[in-house]
């Protein structure tokens, strides 16, 4: 049984707590030791141990689960909308959905929908590694778009943040920290009703604070 099911069928809250923590200490691991390793080889970041362990703090790491409900209402027929478009402000974060689908990425001007794969985890680059690749990686836009309104959906997603006070530095962006950049998308957010995110960082952006 996957994790998905099992936090179905835990009726027991704490059994629900020990499982989700000892997945993201599994998660915590593949993404550290196996997918940042390889990221940072191939882009030549040269990174100390410190440095390392303040970008992709344990501390900071952040499981959601998530229920996407059925939607009986007429007016939400067809377009039963999950999630709305955004990048993730993470370095990378890390995707277990079940097999109803509705993820949706978008490439260039298209929305391309990803196929629900049995026991796989989909991997998604957040705003942190767009700015420490120097935009060599890209945080992709993305939504939850349920085709099925008839049907629940399940998610677990982890992120691998930084530690608040790391200091982001990229050639592309004025430094900051992860706390600032955390403000910034609330107050965006607050003000605007969207997420802003690295533009209020880069001096070439008109939006750039
Ligand atoms: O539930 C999903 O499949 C996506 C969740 C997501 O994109 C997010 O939490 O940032
Ligand atoms: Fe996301």
């Amino acid at each position: 049984m996957n994790l998905i099911s099992c936090l179905k069928f835990t009726a027991d809250p704490p059994s629900s707590l020990v499982l989700i923590e000892e997945y993201g200490r599994h998660i915590t691991r593949i993404a550290v030791s196996a997918l940042f390793e390889a990221i940072a080889q191939a882009l030549n970041l040269e990174l100390s141990g410190d440095q390392r362990s303040e970008l992709l703090s344990e501390s900071t790491g952040l499981i959601r689960v998530y229920r996407y409900p059925q939607s009986s209402s007429v007016e939400a027929e067809g377009e039963a909308l999950g999630m709305e478009v955004h990048t993730d402000s993470s370095v990378i974060s890390i995707l277990k959905e079940d097999e109803t689908g509705g993820l949706e990425i978008m490439k260039g001007e298209e929305w391309l929908r990803v196929k629900p794969v049995a026991d796989t985890l989909i991997i998604n680059l957040g705003d942190m590694m767009k700015a420490i690749s120097d935009d060599e990686y890209k945080s992709v836009k993305h939504r939850v778009k349920k085709k099925d309104r008839t049907r629940e959906r399940h998610s677990v997603c982890y992120f691998v943040s930084p530690q608040r006070d790391c200091v982001i530095k990229s050639s592309n962006y004025k430094p900051f920290t992860y706390s600032e950049f955390e403000a910034q998308v609330q107050a965006d957010v607050q003000s605007l009703g969207t997420k802003v995110g690295l533009h209020r960082f880069s001096p070439k952006s008109p939006l750039f604070l």
